[in-house]
């Protein structure tokens, strides 16, 4: 029995791989690594560089391999980024799930563990498995899909599944063997960089949303207790369990607020924090219901501690070297006769950007965008310049202000903008 784990060198993926090697599976993970780290991947797992909308390479993989059950992991998970790339998620969400689920059902794999997430059921507090599911962003909605063809499948053929509708996965491996990956970019890695100096501030998306002080609240859970909810979920379907679709959370709300101040206390340092805009696809809540995983299913959490799923990840940040994520989005080609007026950025100057108001220094910046700091400086000073700013942070200001109109002198819509 051989267990293969798509998107196994991102961040929750490489804390799975981990739980199943210590239950004593044999783990096969491929990953195309686009947003995963070959690091990530843990040495006694066999690493297939690949990807997992390839239906030749799956199939020959759970052919050659003898593998018996399947946990899906591959995706693409910034609600943001959705929004403004739908289509990317819809075929990294829904179209490689259906490629992997066809490859299980040729091969006769019966056993479809998929990592889904929260945001299938949109704006909502204590949801339960069977509340009404309304995803906001194009993220939740891409996930209910490949939900969806997920019961229609295992309907059709001997497949069994398990839904893992993920809440806010946060921390890294107590042990210190994995953390949150290079592009994650979730609030608590977000503060934590704060904390450990690698960014300037951390941004709160938005103060006006009906919550207790007005930020948006989340259900953390740490990521290695999301990494044994995957592990025992692919038990009790190799026990016999039938299909299911469970919450993963602790059932416990936290504001952004609440977070940054507990991450200011664990790590004692007194970070600067800013209010910008909300932020799109955001839902104001996101809570789970917990009956059916500590009842049904009879999980209990090992680290239900905001504390230490926070400690956790502050620990990693500042034991790795790595720099803090790229920014999904990319400003790559802004057609200069789109442009035309002299407060206009080059492609350039919008990296620079969009960097800069996501709080980091110089020397990161830099660092991303593989250029030398100094050169950094000199399109600061043009920006400054063009923008009609006195300094770095009121050129960031200006930028976020300003940053609709450049969309829309790129024909309406973030065509000039690429990810990556
Ligand atoms: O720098 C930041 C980062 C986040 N936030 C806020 O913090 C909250 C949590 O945001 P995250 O980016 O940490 O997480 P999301 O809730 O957007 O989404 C996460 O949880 C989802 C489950 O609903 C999915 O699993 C998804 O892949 C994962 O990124 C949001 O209100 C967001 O606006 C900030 O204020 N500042």
């Amino acid at each position: 029995m051989a267990v293969l784990v798509t998107g196994g060198a991102g961040y929750v993926g490489s804390h799975t791989v981990l739980a199943l090697l210590d239950a004593g599976e044999k783990v096969f993970v491929i990953d195309d690594l686009s947003s995963g780290e070959r690091s990530a991947v843990p040495i006694k797992a066999q690493f297939v560089h690949g990807d997992a909308g390839d239906p030749e390479m799956v199939r020959r993989l759970l052919r050659i391999y003898g593998i018996d059950a399947v946990v899906h992991m591959a995706g693409s998970g910034s609600v943001e980024e959705s929004v403004r790339n739908p289509l990317k998620h819809y075929r990294n969400n829904t179209e490689i799930a259906r490629t992997v689920m066809e490859a299980c059902v040729s091969e006769g794999v019966r056993h479809f563990v998929f990592s889904s997430t929260a945001a299938v059921y949109g704006d909502a507090e204590g949801c339960r498995e069977d509340s009404v599911l309304s995803p906001v962003s194009p993220f939740g909605k891409s996930k209910l899909m490949a939900e969806a063809m997920l019961r229609d499948t295992a309907a059709a053929h001997s497949i069994r599944y398990a839904a893992l509708r993920c809440f806010n996965a946060a921390g890294a491996d107590p042990a210190g063997r994995a953390g949150q990956g290079a592009r994650s970019g979730g609030l608590i890695e977000v503060a934590c960089e704060a904390a450990a100096g690698k960014r300037l501030f951390v941004p709160v998306f938005g103060t006006d949303y009906d919550t207790p002080d007005g930020t948006c609240v989340r259900d953390y859970i740490h990521v290695s207790d999301l990494a044994d909810i995957h592990r025992l979920a692919l038990e009790r379907l190799r026990q016999g369990g039938s299909s299911f679709a469970v919450n993963c959370g602790y059932g416990r709300g936290r504001s952004v607020r609440e977070v940054i101040e507990t991450v200011k206390k664990v790590s004692g340092v007194d970070f600067a924090v800013k209010v910008h805009p909300r932020r799109a696809g955001d839902v104001g809540k996101s809570v789970a219901d917990c009956g059916m995983l500590f009842g049904d299913l009879g999980w209990r959490p090992s680290r239900d501690n905001l504390a230490k799923i926070v400690s956790h990840s502050l620990e990693w940040e500042r034991n790795s070297s790595r720099l803090p994520a790229r920014p999904a989005m990319h400003p790559e080609k802004l057609q200069k006769d789109q442009a035309g007026s002299a407060t206009d950025l080059t492609p350039r100057e919008h990296q620079v950007m969009q960097q800069l108001s996501k709080g980091l220094q110089n020397k990161i910046i830099a660092a991303n965008l593989g250029v030398s700091e100094h050169t950094v400086k000199i399109h600061l000073h043009h920006i400054i310049r063009k923008l009609g700013a006195t300094n770095r942070t009121g050129a960031a200001a200006i930028y976020l202000e300003r940053l609709p109109d450049f969309f829309q002198r790129s024909n309406g819509a973030p065509s000039g903008f690429r990810n990556h």
